[in-house]
C-alpha cells in the first residue's frame, strides 16, 4: 500500500461494534496493574484460551464513545510496529466501561526502572533508538501522540533491549484543534502548551512530541526533569533559555554532565520555537556519540551531588520538585470524584481499588529527590 493510502486508512476512524459482556464470566481477573483517573488496567486470564492479557477499562461516564473509538482505533492500527504495544481485536463494553485487550508488559512502565541518578548511557541510547522508531512511525502517518512520558513507555526487557510505546488516548491527527491534555506532568509540557490559558484551543503539531522526547531522554539519563515548568517563571528553564539564546556561555548546572554533542542534540529538541525544533529522527545522528562527559560528570551531577558552587541552584531545583509534590497533593481532589465513580463501578465486579496512581507518582518523586545526594559513579561504567 502506498504511503498516502496508508495515511488515509489510519485516519478513517470507524465506529467499533461493541458487545456487552460480563467480564468475570469470560476472564479471570488476576491483578490491578494501575489505576488512572479515567481507566483501570487489569491483568486477566482469558478463561477459554487460558491466555494472559491486559484489559484497559475506561469509564463510560468519563469518556465519550467516539473518544474510545479513536483511542482503540489508533492503538490497534499502530500496534503493528515492534515498539508499539500490541492491541488485540477484542473490544467490548461491560456494565459501565469501554474495554479493549492488549499484550502484557511484564516489567511495567519506564518510571519504575529509572532510579535516582538515572539509567546508564547504554540503556538510554537503546530507549532512544526504539522510541525514535515508534514516534517516527506515528509522525509519518501525521499523528501526534501528545502524551509522551515515562509512564507511557512499557518495558519488556530489563536491559532495555525492548520497550514499547502505549496509551494513544490523546493521539490526534496533526493540525487538529485541541485543548491542553489532562496531563499532570507539567515538566514534560513544551513552552507553547505551558503558556496556554485553561481551555484555550491550539493546533496540534508533531514538534510537541519532539520536545517530550528530549525531556524523556534527560530524565532517563539523570533521574529527574530539567525544570518544573517550561515557562519564564521557572528559574531553571530561564537559565537554559538564556544559554540556548547565547545570552550566557555558562552551561546550566543540570546540563553540565553532558558532552557537547549531546548538548547540541538536546538544545535542538528543546528549541523554544516549535517550527525550529528538530525532528525525532535527528536523534539517530547522535547515537554513536558519547553523551555523558566523563570529565564533568564526576564533578557535577545534573541532580546535584558533589559540586559545591552549584549548591544554590541545586537547592532551587529541589524546591521546584518539592513544589511539584505539593501540587500533586493539592490536585488530588480534582480526580476524587471521577475516581469514586470508577470505584463504584469496579466494586460492581467485586473489585477493590488498591493502587492509588497519584500516591504512587508522589512516592516516585519523593524518591527522585534523593538523587540530590547521589554521586554519579554509574557514569564511569558506560
Ligand atoms: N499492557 C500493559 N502491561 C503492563 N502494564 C500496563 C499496560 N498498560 C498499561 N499499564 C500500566 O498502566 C498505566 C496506565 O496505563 P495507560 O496510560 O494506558 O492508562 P491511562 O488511564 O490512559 O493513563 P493516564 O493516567 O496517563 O491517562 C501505565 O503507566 C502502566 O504502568
Amino acid at each position: 500500500m502506498k504511503n498516502k493510502e496508508k495515511e488515509m486508512g489510519v485516519h478513517n476512524i470507524q465506529k467499533t461494534k461493541l458487545d456487552d459482556i460480563d467480564i468475570s464470566t469470560e476472564y479471570d481477573i488476576r491483578a490491578t496493574l494501575a489505576e488512572g483517573s479515567f481507566a483501570r488496567i487489569l491483568l486477566v486470564r482469558h478463561r477459554r484460551t487460558s491466555t494472559k492479557v491486559v484489559l484497559k477499562a475506561i469509564h463510560m461516564e468519563l469518556t465519550a464513545e467516539n473518544e474510545f473509538d479513536r483511542e482503540y482505533h489508533y492503538s490497534y492500527h499502530l500496534s503493528a510496529h515492534p515498539n508499539i504495544l500490541s492491541v488485540y481485536p477484542v473490544a467490548f463494553t461491560t456494565q459501565n466501561c469501554f474495554v479493549f485487550a492488549q499484550e502484557y508488559a511484564p516489567l511495567g512502565d519506564l518510571s519504575g526502572s529509572v532510579k535516582a541518578g538515572g539509567l546508564s548511557e547504554l540503556y538510554c541510547k537503546r530507549i532512544a533508538e526504539q522510541l525514535v522508531s515508534a514516534v517516527t512511525f506515528l509522525h509519518s502517518l501525521k499523528l501526534v501522540h501528545r502524551d509522551l512520558k515515562l509512564e507511557n513507555i512499557l518495558v519488556f526487557a530489563a536491559d532495555m533491549t525492548l520497550i514499547k510505546l502505549c496509551d494513544f488516548g490523546a493521539t490526534v491527527r496533526e493540525g487538529t484543534m485541541v485543548t491542553k491534555h489532562r496531563c499532570i506532568w507539567q515538566p514534560f509540557l513544551p513552552p507553547e502548551i505551558c503558556e496556554l490559558v485553561s481551555n484555550e484551543r491550539y493546533e496540534c503539531k508533531l514538534s510537541s512530541d519532539c520536545w517530550q522526547l528530549g525531556i524523556i531522554l534527560f530524565v532517563c539519563l539523570t533521574g529527574c526533569p530539567p525544570w518544573q515548568s517550561a515557562d519564564i517563571s521557572d528559574s531553571d528553564y530561564c537559565n537554559f533559555m538564556r544559554w540556548q539564546k547565547r545570552k550566557t556561555t555558562k552551561v546550566p548546572v543540570q546540563f553540565r554532565p553532558f558532552t557537547s554533542r549531546f548538548l547540541r542534540m538536546i538544545k535542538r529538541l528543546l528549541e523554544r520555537k516549535p517550527d525550529k525544533r528538530s525532528s525525532a529522527t535527528e536523534i539517530i545522528k547522535y547515537l554513536r556519540d558519547r553523551w555523558i562527559d566523563r570529565k564533568t560528570s564526576g564533578k557535577t551531577s545534573s541532580c546535584g551531588g558533589g559540586c559545591a558552587s552549584s549548591s544554590v541552584i541545586e537547592l532551587s531545583r529541589r524546591e521546584s520538585i518539592n513544589m511539584y509534590l505539593y501540587q500533586l497533593d493539592d490536585k488530588t481532589h480534582l480526580v476524587d470524584e471521577s475516581k469514586n465513580r470508577l470505584k463504584k463501578l469496579l466494586s460492581g465486579y467485586g473489585l477493590e481499588t488498591t493502587i492509588d496512581q497519584k500516591a504512587m507518582t508522589k512516592r516516585v518523586w519523593e524518591w527522585l529527590l534523593q538523587c540530590d545526594y547521589q554521586t554519579t559513579a554509574k557514569f564511569e561504567s558506560v
